[in-house]
């Protein structure tokens, strides 16, 4: 039985994916196997004794202690794609905001509940609300992963000029990609020829202030900002500078901070970007299939730790093993096997940057489980040793 802590409301149809026979949902559990979170800052947390691994219901990872799980050989697992579509469609709702000032106006049409002729008050206030349209325009999107290429073909789809920018764009986002989302070859390309510029890339330690001052320097005067993917990524100082400076005639994001309420032209919703309950049912189906594969068979799909490696169940036990990806590690782990006379029946070793995992099914078990696992442990540089049987 493994228990399965919640760190935020995961929907229950998700958790629905883990068997009450095998696994607990308790969201006060001191000491889970598993964690399922959206996002709850887990950096304020000590990782429980017996953790295995945590399932991130959504895309962005940066609540979460990655090196700190690597280090223990704790798998971290997200839902690639899962929410996509429901930060497609805010941001779209974020693109005609930022340019016709719709919510300005809905409020402004509040005020005038008193007023005596209120169709007579709205014809001669309302072109204080007048806002450029966006067909025609030219939309540069930072990031081209399954939001940033959503995003991409719907601006196509409303007559927008599109640029793209995105160093490391894989496979599968170039094989849903239009073909006519032209591309940058530098940010600064990208932002001096956008009049709207959208970001949906991940907040790490290299896109921490993405947007600073050097590069709003660089930004087309008079271009909306919108950021659905990290406060972060934009150095609010500058920010504040460039709206100033006329650079940025609207900033809209997901991201409230107390620095950024009360500036004109400044919209903030309070991270929406996922509240569907169609994507808050995918996320959370996803992370819980992942984390359910993971303890039941050590098999791991899109974690952003540990290499991919699925060894469909055939009944035999197995013994999932992580390391450090370093030379001659099968090499001891198959000494060992052979010392406990050990026939594998298949091994499968895959690496990601500096970890290796293996996932090895046995023909046999010895007698002594116990001495055979410590003497994987004393394998130096092996993180983790799981016998699943
Ligand atoms: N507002 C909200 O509620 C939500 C926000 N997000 C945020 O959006 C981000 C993106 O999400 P997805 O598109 O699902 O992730 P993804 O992993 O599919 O795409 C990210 C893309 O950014 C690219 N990238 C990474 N570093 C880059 C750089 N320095 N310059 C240009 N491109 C770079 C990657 O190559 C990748 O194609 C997440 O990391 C998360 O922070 C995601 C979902 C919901
Ligand atoms: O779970 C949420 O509400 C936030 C989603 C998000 O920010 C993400 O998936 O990166």
């Amino acid at each position: 039985m493994y228990t399965i802590r919640t760190l935020n409301n995961i929907s229950q149809t998700g958790l629905g994916k883990l068997p009450p026979a095998e696994f607990t949902i308790d969201p006060e559990a001191a000491n889970p196997e598993g964690i399922i979170l959206r996002s709850f800052d887990m950096h304020q947390m000590e990782l429980p004794e017996n953790l295995l691994g945590v399932a991130r219901a959504g895309a962005g990872t940066n609540n979460i202690p990655i090196d700190k799980c690597s280090e223990r050989g704790i798998p971290v697992f997200n839902t690639p794609g899962a929410n996509a579509n429901a930060v497609k469609e805010l941001v779209l709702a974020g693109l005609l905001v930022s340019s016709r000032r719709i919510i300005d106006g809905a409020a402004w049409v509040q005020s005038l509940k008193d007023n005596e002729d209120v169709e007579k008050a709205v014809e001669a206030g309302k072109k204080q609300f007048t806002g450029p349209e966006i067909a025609g325009k030219t939309l540069g999107v930072i990031g081209l992963g399954a939001i940033g290429v959503q995003v991409a073909n719907a601006a196509l789809d409303l007559n927008m000029n599109v640029i793209g920018y995105d160093p490391f764009l894989t496979l599968e986002s170039a094989w849903h990609l239009s073909a006519s989302v032209d591309k940058a070859e530098t940010l600064e390309e990208l932002v001096s020829q956008s009049d709207y510029i959208t970001i949906h890339i991940p907040l790490n330690d290299k896109t921490r202030h993405t947007f600073n001052q050097e590069l709003f320097a660089a930004t087309k005067k008079g271009a909306r900002l919108l950021n659905f993917a990290r406060g972060g990524l934009v150095d609010h100082e500058a920010l504040k500078d460039a709206i100033e400076k006329g650079i940025i005639a609207r900033y809209i994001t997901d991201f409230p901070t107390a620095e950024l309420l009360g500036i004109e032209n400044v919209i903030v919703t309070p991270h929406l970007g996922a509240s569907t309950p169609e994507s808050e049912e995918n996320c959370a189906e996803m992370a819980a299939v992942e984390l359910r594969e993971y303890l039941r068979y050590g098999n791991i799909r899109n974690s952003v730790n540990f290499p991919g490696c699925i060894v469909p169940y055939s009944g035999k036990p197995r013994i999932a093993i992580s390391h450090s990806n370093i030379v001659n590690m099968i090499g001891q782990l198959g000494a060992v096997f052979t010392k406990h006379h050990i026939n594998i029946d298949k091994m499968v070793n895959n690496s990601k940057g500096e970890l290796a995992y293996n996932i090895i099914v046995c023909d046999n078990l010895p007698e002594d489980e116990n001495q055979l696992i410590q003497d994987l442990y004393a394998i130096p540089s092996v993180r983790r040793v799981r016998l699943l049987k």
